[in-house]
């Protein structure tokens, strides 16, 4: 049997993901061979994402590296990939979302502040706007790297707290303390490692599909189809997540405008149903309610 070649950003958390992948490949018989690939990403840290002006600053090396052939699949934080995926590739499966949420981590002496009055490093659109929703005056410092990068800043004394995604922070297992921030609905599909495979190796695509995790895959679905409807291939303070309760799915999506000052929120809980691309008829709605004058705003904004 050949090996399957995993390729994956060499960061402590994605080199993480690929070896979750690999074992559970692995455990269904096939063999694997782990192959880091340095990307673009890493390397460009003085500027904020969307000043680069480019989708998928994280994925493309290793879509370059799967289209060549250098490697079979390519492993990825599911948040990161566009919702265009390069033509010849598809995503084949992803794994059982563990955290959805983000949370908040204190600099050690700003552990008595009050939540209005704390200063916040996070470079991210959502991030910044949905927290100016509830804490109107906020001051914010822009912050890159890794967790444990992001974590040495916040101590050097960038800010007072910064944001992460739970699932980022626990699957590097980092003794640190972190609240829960409720108000701050997450990215769409946050959480969620997915592996992308060339389209036609039809076999290797039959090997995914055994270590795909259907409840989550279907509660991604309707995230990205909302994302995908919503955004237009602009970057955009977007949040979206959907879980199963009980055979029912709740779904909760926003838009906000960069200032976090107007927001459109969405709340619903359907049946599935495989017929219906609900995301992109929630998005629609959305669209309807003031969201697309909010979406063309928010792209001159930031001049893509
Ligand atoms: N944009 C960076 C990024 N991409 C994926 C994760 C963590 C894993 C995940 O949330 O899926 C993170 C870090 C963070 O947002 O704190």
């Amino acid at each position: 049997m050949t090996t399957i070649k995993i390729g994956t950003r060499n960061s402590p958390l994605a080199l993480w993901q690929a070896n979750e992948v690999a074992a559970k490949l692995q455990a269904i018989g096939h063999k694997t061979e782990i192959v880091p690939i340095v990307s673009s990403g890493d390397k460009n840290l003085t500027q904020p994402l969307y000043a680069m002006g480019i989708t998928g600053v994280f994925t493309k090396d290793l879509d370059i590296a799967l289209l060549n052939k250098d490697i079979d699949i390519a492993v990825h934080s599911l948040k990161d990939v566009p919702t265009q995926l390069p033509t010849g590739t598809q995503i084949s499966a992803v794994l059982e979302r563990d955290y959805p949420q983000d949370v908040l981590v204190r600099k050690t002496d700003a552990k008595d502040k009050d939540l209005k009055d704390l200063k916040i490093a996070t470079s991210s659109l959502r991030r910044r706007a949905f927290w100016s929703h509830t804490f109107h005056n906020t001051e914010f410092a822009d912050i890159r790297g890794n967790v444990q990068t992001r974590l040495k800043k916040l101590e050097d004394g960038v800010a007072d707290a910064t944001l992460f995604s739970l699932a980022g922070l626990k699957r590097m297992e980092l003794d640190i303390d972190f609240e829960e921030v409720d108000f701050l609905l997450q990215a769409p599909s946050q959480g969620v490692v997915c592996i992308a495979n060339r389209a036609e190796d039809i076999d290797l695509t039959e090997v995914l599909k055994q270590i795909n995790h259907d409840a989550t895959q279907k509660c991604i679905h309707i995230e990205r189809e909302f994302l995908r409807t919503l955004e237009g291939g602009c970057t955009a303070p977007i949040g979206a997540h959907a879980e199963f309760i009980g055979d029912k799915i709740r779904f909760q999506g926003r838009l906000c405008s960069l200032d976090g000052k107007d927001c459109i929120n969405v709340d619903e809980t359907i049946d599935w149903n495989p017929e219906q691309n609900f995301g992109a008829e929630i998005a629609q709605q959305v669209l309807e309610r003031g969201g697309k004058d909010m979406m063309l705003l928010i792209k001159s904004q930031i001049k893509l």
